[in-house]
């Protein structure tokens, strides 16, 4: 579990279009990264390549490098879906299977890896699962009501425990407190504080006090200039970039001057 992510020289197209060009950056093990930025400035796309989402759009592809540890997310042999296990992903919006209980939620990527696992270690998953998302005794008595019929903060700490069900080596997560309420907002950062002990994690965010206060490295990306593809403009220790960055368009974004 927790493995460093290395990217290098990586340029995101959509079909013709160059969205993102040149990003190179170490994503280190039991760290939070924030990726910060404009608009339509590539953070998700970027963050998609990290588990190979990104390729789901039709025509769309990368050239450069991904290495998880020792082995390149892009190379000849690599399963794509495996990538995705061992890179699971949380999104803006939770996303529980609506028809699905609160179990059967924690337990459907279980159920697709290991489709003989015995029931009580299934229920044991479940429940470590559960509790690592802080959710367990919010659901305990109610873990075979459906998923959608919890609150939003719930639903979406349904879904961590869902993406961390299967033990990946790197969590993604897209602004996913942007739906949430400033209490709900709360326990998802708590727990992404709690969850970097065992992984790695990679968020996005546009809320620059959230990076401040759960990430220990921020990545500043910004468009070259308009019509220009998106690009990293620098990455550094988040204490440094909220007061002292290297860049001055890094310092007018996270000051308030743009974006
Ligand atoms: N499916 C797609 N097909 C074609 N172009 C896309 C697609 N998704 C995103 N883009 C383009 O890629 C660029 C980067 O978009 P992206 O959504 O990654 O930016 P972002 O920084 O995450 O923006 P936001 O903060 O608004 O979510 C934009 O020009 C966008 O229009």
């Amino acid at each position: 579990m927790a493995k460093r992510l290395d990217v290098s020289d990586l340029d995101i197209y959509y079909d013709k279009f160059l969205a993102v060009q040149g990003v190179s950056m170490t994503i280190e093990p039991r760290s939070v990264t924030a990726l910060i930025g404009p608009s339509g400035c590539g953070k998700s796309t970027f963050l998609r390549t990290l588990n190979r989402m990104h390729e789901l759009v039709p025509n769309a592809r990368v050239e450069g490098k991904v290495m998880m540890d020792e082995e390149d997310l892009y190379g000849p042999n690599v399963d794509p879906v495996r990538v995705r296990r061992h890179v699971g992903m949380v999104f803006q919006r939770p996303n529980p299977f609506p028809t699905m209980s609160v179990y059967d939620n924690v337990a459907a990527g279980l159920k697709l890896n290991n489709k003989r696992m015995k029931r009580s270690d299934m229920d044991e998953l479940v429940e470590r699962s559960l509790r690592s998302a802080n959710l367990w005794d919010e659901v305990k008595d109610r873990l075979n009501r459906p998923g959608s019929g919890l609150s939003g903060g719930q639903q979406q700490r349904l879904c961590i425990a869902r993406a961390i069900a299967v033990q990946p080596d790197v969590l993604l997560m897209d602004e996913p407190c942007s739906a949430l309420d400033p209490i709900s907002t709360g326990a998802i950062e708590d727990l992404i504080v709690e969850l970097k002990r065992d992984y790695t994690i990679v968020i996005v965010t546009h809320n620059m006090q959230q990076a401040q206060r759960i990430s220990d490295t921020t990545g500043f990306f910004n468009l070259k200039a308009i019509g220009e593809p998106g690009a990293l403009v620098e990455i550094d220790a988040t204490t440094k970039i909220f007061t002292n960055p290297g860049n001055t368009a890094t310092e007018d974004y996270v000051s308030g001057r743009f974006g």
